[in-house]
């Protein structure tokens, strides 16, 4: 709980004050401030108070390689069967030898720095929280909305991928050129990881492609500054993603951590590897089968921190189609848990809410 204290200032005046900088929190490192804001303070003990952080030698994330995965029948079943596990037990996995090129790897994670790097002038020109926008720059995308306690150490942009791909004139020179190429190659694994979702579900390897589960992406350029008081905040609060899953590149600084039986484990950094979420949507379709695990990231002294979150999600663009448990894997043993929903409704409700350390799907829980 927040402590009255805590609270003993007008913390929207403030939020309202930073934002209007337009400069992000990477302005306020650049003013080389040596005390964060009081907006950015989390209440007392939160970063420890509730799970232990342990480094326990039986809980690390899977890692799956993906070599062979086209190659013959027996290995491709024994990667399924590797995903199954991961996505029912887990929520998250890394993949290596995905068929991402190394070098498509390091220009995007070049290109999201170089972008927050720019003059802030030409920062401000993309600065909004309008998601139905191609490309947009912003820090908390719930700034406003969110009743959560802090706001996060981090700024971000958004760019929809698909189902249009933008004009390229649309896009920052900075990071042009990168976005495309990393968006072909993130369609491109998505498309398979759909298929071998689909297998570990017994279900044809189509299923999610046909209920076009594939058809949107939205990515996130993140940019974590360093952090003169790290104990203090967070570089993303705890959350879970709003997604069918999530494709996230991650640079070697560490501190991404997901909720694994009450305990924060490290999703910690594997040169070359990409790291695997099950979103919300893919919870509630599978009905509880696949998890969608909560994750926050910590913020560092050192910095920064590159992150790039590939959400295959259409978001906030129209879509009519409706999801929900789908019936395949239905039983009068296992009844619908969620009732059917569309993506623009479950993201409108995710954006409203903000990331206050709940979850959105117990809303949509029957
Ligand atoms: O930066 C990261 O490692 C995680 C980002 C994330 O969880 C998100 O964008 O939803
Ligand atoms: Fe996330």
């Amino acid at each position: 709980m927040m402590t009255k204290n805590s609270r003993e200032f007008d913390s929207y005046s403030e939020r309202k004050a930073f934002d209007e900088t337009k400069a992000g929190v990477k302005g306020l490192v650049d003013a080389q401030i040596t005390e964060i804001p009081r907006i950015f303070h989390l209440p007392p003990g939160a970063l420890t108070e509730k799970k232990p952080s342990v480094l326990s030698p039986d809980f690390k994330i899977p890692i799956i390689d993906f070599a062979g995965v086209q190659v013959d029948a027996v290995s491709r079943e024994a990667i399924v069967e590797k995903v199954r596990y991961a996505a029912e037990k887990w929520g998250f996995f890394q993949v290596i030898n995905h068929g991402v090129p190394l070098s498509v790897l390091e220009k995007i994670k070049d290109g999201v720095s170089r972008f927050h790097e720019e003059d802030v002038e030409l920062k401000k020109s993309y600065f909004s929280r309008d998601f139905t926008k191609t490309f947009i720059y912003h820090n908390n995308f719930d700034l406003y909305s969110s009743s959560s306690s802090a706001v996060n150490w981090r700024d971000t942009f958004a760019c929809y991928m698909a189902p249009d791909p933008p004009n390229p004139e649309e896009l920052p020179l900075a990071c042009r050129d990168a976005l495309i190429e990393y968006a072909k190659h993130v369609m491109s694994l998505g498309g398979l990881i759909f298929e071998l979702l689909s297998e570990a579900l017994s279900l044809n390897s189509e299923t999610f492609k046909r209920m076009h589960c594939l058809k949107g992406l939205l990515m996130l350029g993140n940019y974590y500054p360093p952090c003169p008081q790290p104990d203090l905040t967070l570089g993303l609060s705890k959350h879970s993603d709003n997604t069918f899953f999530t494709i996230l590149l991650q640079d070697q600084s560490g501190g991404l951590q997901v909720l694994h039986q009450d305990c924060w484990v490290d999703v910690s950094p594997l040169p070359g590897a990409l790291v695997i979420n099950i979103g919300d949507f893919l919870q509630m379709m599978t009905n509880d089968k696949f998890k969608s695990a909560e994750h926050r990231v910590l913020a560092n002294r050192k910095g920064p921190r590159i992150s790039i979150s590939s959400f295959f999600s259409t978001s906030m663009l129209p879509n009519s189609t409706v999801y929900g448990p789908i019936k395949e894997l239905l039983s009068e043993e296992n009844p619908p848990k969620y009732r059917d929903f569309t993506i623009k409704e479950y993201s409108t409700g995710y954006i409203e809410k903000g990331l206050d350390g709940t979850s959105l799907m117990s809303h949509f829980r029957i």
